[in-house]
């Protein structure tokens, strides 16, 4: 458990930006702290009566100057060193973040930072983790079944460990719980992921489950799937998980998703659960994509999410 708390006290927040781009296959997602930031997510947090840090951003190897050339190293999975390197980072900081008591809201970047977050989040977790993964994709390829090559399709698939993530240390998590993992909203799948996904003990709650029992009782169900037994719960938003006409500015959108109302109502229902039982061990905001933006709409949206996960309430 991360901490007393019971509506009253605040939950104190440590932003971590990890501007991580080499995941993904579009340039402009490391500007993505940057824009929440402007977007001020401070001033959102502190509508939610949030006590908020911030760490700045962690450093990240840039493209032009990164020696490595993608798929030499390792097979069919662009970058993954130099992606291991700022992960390795970023856990040992979400772990550090977790221990004073705070809540790390790790600020993408693309996708892969995720592995970063889930393995601090793991860290010091005796019973594990659980999941809450908010996106259109189900980020469960490995190296082996990656149309693309690019990491960011990856992050989950690498935190339980399957195919050649079994023996990448840095991104395998035993501590992150098959059975209380939990995909919600996905509408894209490679062929290969999807087979992957069906074999897994992960729950996969697509747009189908959206559309006929609505998001309330999706992320209800899924909140209990996801914290039964576990210490807590790593709970990870990628702007792709709403529809593109709500958040522009994401590199991979897929139309189809949840609206702004929906999206809103899910994560105020994870801030309603943890006031009752604490169990929020982190966050993470990713995919955010000025360049692709417009208006800084997909930041804003961002920095807004984020508050109502946080406990921010219309009333
Ligand atoms: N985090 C994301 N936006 N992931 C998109 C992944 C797209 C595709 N499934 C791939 O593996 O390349
Ligand atoms: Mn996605
Ligand atoms: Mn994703």
């Amino acid at each position: 458990m991360t901490g007393d708390h019971d509506g009253t006290t605040a939950r104190t927040v440590r932003v971590l930006g990890a501007p991580l781009d080499l995941g993904a296959n579009r340039r402009g997602v490391d500007m993505g702290p940057s824009a929440i930031r402007y977007a001020d997510i401070e001033a959102e947090l502190a509508a939610a009566g949030i006590n908020c840090t911030d760490a700045g951003d962690l450093s990240v190897p840039r493209l032009e100057t990164s020696s490595a050339t993608s798929g030499e190293t390792t097979r069919n999975a662009n970058y993954l060193d130099e992606i291991g390197q700022v992960t390795e980072t970023l856990a040992t900081e979400v772990a550090g973040t977790i221990d004073e008591g705070a809540v790390p809201l790790v600020l993408g970047g693309d996708h892969a930072v995720a592995m970063g977050s889930m393995f601090g989040a793991a860290r010091n977790a005796e019973d594990g983790i659980g999941v809450i993964w908010f996106d259109a994709h189900g980020d469960y390829n490995t190296p082996e079944t990656s149309p693309s090559g690019n990491v960011h399709g990856m992050p989950l698939a690498a935190a339980h460990g399957r195919g050649e993530f079994a023996d990448v240390e840095w991104a395998d998590t035993p501590a992150v719980s098959e059975e209380n993992t939990v995909l919600v909203g996905i509408r894209s799948l490679d062929d290969e992921e999807r087979v992957a996904l069906r074999e897994s003990e992960a729950t996969v709650f697509t747009m189908r489950e959206i559309d006929e029992c609505g998001i309330t009782a999706v992320v209800e169900d899924a909140l209990e799937i996801a914290t039964d037994g576990v210490d807590g719960i790593h709970v990870s938003l990628d702007l792709d998980w709403l529809d593109p006409t709500v958040v522009p500015g994401v590199g991979t959108p897929v139309r189809g998703g949840v609206n702004y109302r929906e999206a809103h109502a899910a994560l105020e229902l994870v801030a309603e659960r943890d006031r009752e039982s604490d169990l929020l061990r982190s966050i993470d905001v990713v995919e955010v994509n000025p360049i692709l933006d417009r208006d800084n709409r997909t930041a804003e949206v961002a920095a807004e999410l984020a508050a109502s996960a946080f406990g921010k309430r219309i009333l």
